[in-house]
């Protein structure tokens, strides 16, 4: 552990036990480089009776896993399809207390992540309550209380293109308090890559045979790695240790070792025993099928199944419990196995159970233990018509438990005296600003963050490969055109081709990017990382200059080899112009990714409203039927393209008796004017008006992607 010493943070109301005033920020300004003091003390976080139900739409397909409590018959319900509401957490009682990790355990859909998003206020709940030290927590203390609980969700979210050191920074200037100095933020990111390494590090050396996999794992190593570049292991340690920077009391973790080997698994979670024994923090923690060694580390376990409790204590107890019922685990034999054993209802078991029961010489010479236990395991399956996971589920006497957390949480109030003191915390919790740093700050990190990433993400050696060898060959295809009344519509196609291809990718590019991002975002906003406004500015003002590079660099080789218009002028306006309706695309690209959360659904919206935008705009179709016109209005194809014929037609185009403007009259002497030639092209409004659309189009489907995604609720599932 690191030496205890000197400042304090700025809303450091969650140590509360720790009490006193509120501590002097400006110290810690002052002395920027001195360490920073950590938390030391977690919280008992206990919860009673947690009841979560889920409303099922019948899709008129598929089954409906689990066990369903009541059909939902009301009128209201079946006007929106409703048929069934599911109980996905059913009369949960539980506790974790400081220094100690509590384990769950249960197969798929008992219902781990979802109590594990209760309890770190990601998600909500239809009944029960959860104490802190011994005092309910209100809806909306807990909306302040997630940002000060760590919730390490089982998907490593990240921007893949930046670094595990730039990672773990963003998130540091983002989530420490403002008052801290930039000196200490890089401390605190220091720290906390050396304590994901030195917790390993002292394992290791006991534990000689694992250095090698150890070596793969350590974070200082791959601190300057691009996260794309890491493995699992280390993702996994740069997501706790992203969390851990804001010194968090409570740990929650979603099954943080899947996925990983049993060395990597068992490094991990010796990272979180440090996080308990030393520094006193409460983890929780659901995982999968732990080694016999990580099982007994536990302090606690708790084993699930559909949403019930079937034992809550500690790992040795469970054994007792389950013998108790006539459920002994063999001797030899992993007891987390044996627990999961019981808990899996397998229809392949009930088929195997069938084999066997059938063909018994299958049994017959076997000696191996597997098959024994296999056997032994469908036997429990059929116990006295009944599987021995609903004897397990009834077996387990909730109500006692129930009574048992009310009774600690009443033993909390006598021992404070009879005083609510967390009433204070909980309304300096009220009190404290929603977020650490200020709006500007958020802007400024996120725009480097986003500058940075998009540089990575946009300017790739395929993205500039494609965007050269499109130029050249558009070059060529409308190589050097004589300024004669024969290329004036192939003039105009080069602007209509060349829009097309740019708009639509952008728009894909911006959709495709945004499921992802998306993702990231609604987590760590609801780790109260920053405004959304914040965020959206600084992608729009970041991003957009890196979007426009690659436009810009096709339009500068295709523009002069094709010779659209010698002016130099007329370039740079009509490159402009194109440039405006990328950004216009690219608004259109967030809006739909940030209204249609399925991506599938989103493709095909995004590939009829861009097809539609284009038909519309003027160069396939001259007569558009009246009662899709209004489309048109909404088209930045439309607008570029009548901008851009505008510009390059600055001058009258001689005839030269091909016969394609009739005011030529076929002869190779005289000139056709410019507004005959926009005539003849279909080109609507003057420059500016067009040149203005665009910038509207631009800025206000733009603010109305902002609204669409502050109007989505975060996906309790991201
Ligand atoms: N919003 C929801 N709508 C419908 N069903 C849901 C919803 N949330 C959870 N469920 C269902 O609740 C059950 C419990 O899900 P949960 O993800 O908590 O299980 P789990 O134990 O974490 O599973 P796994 O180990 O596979 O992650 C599942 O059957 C799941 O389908």
């Amino acid at each position: 552990m690191p030496p205890e010493s000197i400042t304090k943070r700025e809303n450091d109301t969650f140590d509360l036990e720790n009490g006193g005033p509120k501590p002097d920020i400006t110290a810690a300004s002052q002395k920027s480089t001195m360490s920073i003091r950590r938390t030391k003390g977690g919280k008992h976080l206990r919860w009673c009776r947690l009841r979560k139900e889920v409303e099922i739409k019948d899709s008129t397909s598929g089954l409906i896993r689990g066990s369903i409590a009541a059909p939902a018959n009301t009128s209201e319900s079946k006007k929106k399809g409703i048929t069934t509401v599911k109980t996905i957490l059913n009369d949960i009682s539980g506790s974790a207390s400081p220094g100690e990790i509590l384990a769950l355990m249960g197969p798929s859909g008992s219902g781990k992540t979802s109590m594990l998003d209760v309890l770190s206020g990601r998600s909500a709940y239809d009944g029960g309550t959860i104490t802190l030290d011994g005092e309910v927590v209100t809806d909306r203390v807990m909306k302040k209380l997630k940002k000060r609980v760590a919730y390490v969700k089982q998907n490593d979210l990240f921007f893949g293109h930046l670094t595990v050191r730039d990672q773990l920074m963003y998130t540091a200037f983002l989530r420490l308090p403002s008052a801290w100095s930039k000196a200490q933020k890089i401390g605190e990111v220091d720290r906390i890559i050396k304590q994901l390494y030195s917790v390993l590090y002292t394992y290791l050396i006991c534990n000689v045979s694992l250095i090698w996999s150890g070596l793969k794992l350590r974070l200082e190593k791959c601190a300057d790695s691009s996260i794309n570049m890491i493995s699992g292991g280390e993702k996994k340690r740069v997501n706790i240790g992203s969390e851990l920077l804001t010194d968090p009391s409570i740990i929650i973790l979603d099954e943080p070792t899947s996925g990983l080997d049993s060395t990597s698994a068992v490094a991990l979670m010796r990272i979180l025993e440090t996080l308990a024994r030393d520094e006193q923090k409460t983890i929780i923690t659901s995982i999968h099928q732990p080694s016999s060694a990580v099982f007994f580390a536990f302090d606690k376990l708790m084993l699930l199944a559909d949403g019930n409790v079937v034992y809550f204590g500690t790992p040795e107890e469970s054994l007792e419990h389950v013998k108790s019922l006539g459920l002994e685990c063999p001797a030899g034999y992993n007891a987390a196995d044996h627990h999961m054993d019981l808990l899996v209802v397998d229809s392949a078991i009930d088929d195997e159970h069938d084999a066997t029961a059938n063909h018994p010489e299958v049994d017959q010479g076997d000696t191996h233990g597997g098959l024994r236990r296999r056997k032994k395991s469908i036997e429990r399956q059929v116990l006295s018509g009944t599987t021995t996971k609903q004897k397990l589920i009834d077996s387990w006497d909730h109500e006692a438990v129930a009574k048992q957390i009310e009774a600690a949480n009443e033993d909390a109030f006598a021992k404070s005296h009879g005083v609510r003191q967390l009433s204070r915390q909980q309304s300096s919790f009220m009190m404290e600003k929603s977020f650490n740093s200020t709006w500007w700050t958020q802007y400024t990190v996120l725009v480097h963050r986003s500058l940075k990433n998009s540089r990575s993400a946009i300017f790739t050696t395929l993205n500039l490969v494609k965007a050269g060898a499109i130029g050249v060959m558009c070059g060529l295809m409308w190589f050097q055109m004589p300024y004669t009344e024969a290329t004036v519509f192939d003039r105009s196609s080069y602007y209509f081709f060349s829009m097309t291809f740019w708009v639509f990718d952008s728009m894909f590019s911006a959709y495709m990017a945004f499921p992802l991002e998306r993702s990231i975002i609604f987590k760590e906003r609801s780790s109260g990382s920053y405004h959304l406004s914040a965020y959206f500015m600084a992608k729009t003002t970041s991003e957009a200059p890196a979007r426009l590079v690659l436009p810009a660099m096709y339009m500068i080789i295709s523009y002069w080899m094709s010779g659209v218009n010698n002016s130099f002028w007329i370039f740079i306006a009509s490159t402009a112009c194109s440039l405006l309706s990328v950004l216009a695309g690219e608004s259109i690209g967030l809006f739909l990714g940030a209204a249609v959360l399925d991506v599938e659904k989103g493709m095909v919206i995004m590939t009829v409203t861009g097809l539609g935008l284009m038909a519309v705009g003027g160069f396939f179709v001259r007569t558009v039927p009246s009662w899709i016109l209004w489309l048109g209005w909404l088209s930045p194809f439309k607008y570029s393209y009548n901008a851009s014929v505008q510009l390059v037609f600055d001058e009258p185009v001689p005839c030269d008796g091909s016969g394609v403007l009739v005011g030529c009259e076929g002869l190779d002497t005289g000139y056709a004017s410019e507004s005959e030639i926009l005539e003849f092209l279909g080109v609507q409004f003057s420059t500016g008006f067009n040149v203005a659309m665009l910038i509207v189009l631009f800025i206000t489907v733009r603010i109305m992607a902002f609204f669409a995604l502050k109007t989505k609720k975060a996906d309790e599932r991201m």
